[in-house]
């Protein structure tokens, strides 16, 4: 489990060219796999320590993990900055990638290995300059025409939903279902997606049928009494042992 993805426990480096096209970024198959179980959280979505929850969940098999501190009662400032370094340390521990959900400052400051923004937020285009071609860049899209866009921008990987009813996210787009997703697929477009909202091991499976290449969750494994096991059973759709 720990030597899992051994080039995000420490900052890249140019080590490992073989996860690299030629432009520097990560080779979108290496994406494809890091996406299958997202797990996305922040100190808000569990009643136990953020940290005992990730260690438990990657014990249990997520493969990459997303810092969402937002919402009501989130950390601010150094409180935050620290919770987010304890969750970062877990990850590189574990070989798993450390994405930050639209702080792009935070990102910065403490080297993330990515980022995941919204349609409200900076367009990959201005991230890719700022953050380097090393960095992953992750983008939510509603639409094809978000799609497009955040391809075109060169987004690593995109997040599609909400599949599924949330109650994660207040602000959240109308439920779609997995319809965008085999949508794409149908077309063609290969990029590295998930989908994300509401989705729990019971109704995980037309979402990979779609065309998904992970799914992404935070209640599933945050609110469950067994995040080793919620995390194993959402691994188990890929043959990966928790
Ligand atoms: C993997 C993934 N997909 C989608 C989202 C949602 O991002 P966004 O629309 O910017 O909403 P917030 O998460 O910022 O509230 C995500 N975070 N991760
Ligand atoms: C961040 C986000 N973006 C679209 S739905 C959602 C919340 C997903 O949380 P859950 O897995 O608990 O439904
Ligand atoms: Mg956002």
């Amino acid at each position: 489990m720990s030597e899992r993805n051994p080039q995000f426990g420490s900052p890249w480096t140019g080590a490992d060219e073989s996860l690299a096209d030629s432009g520097g970024r990560l080779d979108s198959e290496h994406v494809r796999s890091l996406l299958r179980v997202y797990f996305i959280m922040g100190s808000v979505n569990c009643r136990r320590p953020a940290a005992e929850v990730l260690a438990e969940a990657i014990a249990g098999g997520v493969t990459i993990f997303q810092f969402r501190e937002k919402g009501p009662g989130a950390l601010k400032g150094e409180a935050k900055l620290n919770l987010a370094r304890e969750l970062q340390g877990i990850c590189h521990s574990h070989g798993v990638p450390f994405i930050v959900n639209d702080d792009i400052d935070l990102a910065i400051a403490i080297d993330a290995d990515g980022v995941h923004v919204g349609q409200d937020d900076e367009p990959a285009r201005v991230l890719r300059k700022q953050l380097g071609s090393r960095k992953i860049i992750g983008v939510s899209a509603h639409t094809p025409e978000e799609v497009r866009q955040a391809i075109a921008d060169g987004a690593d990987y995109l997040g599609i939903g909400p599949v599924y009813p949330t109650s994660s996210k207040d602000d959240a787009r109308p439920v779609q279902g997995t319809v965008l997703i085999e949508n794409l697929r149908r077309e063609g477009i290969a990029i590295p997606l998930v989908g994300i909202g509401g989705i729990t091991v019971n109704n995980a499976s037309p979402v990979l049928a779609a065309g998904a290449d992970g799914i992404s969750v935070i209640s599933a494994i945050a609110s469950a009494s067994s995040p080793r096991s919620a995390a194993a059973e959402l691994a188990s759709f890929f043959g990966v042992e928790g």
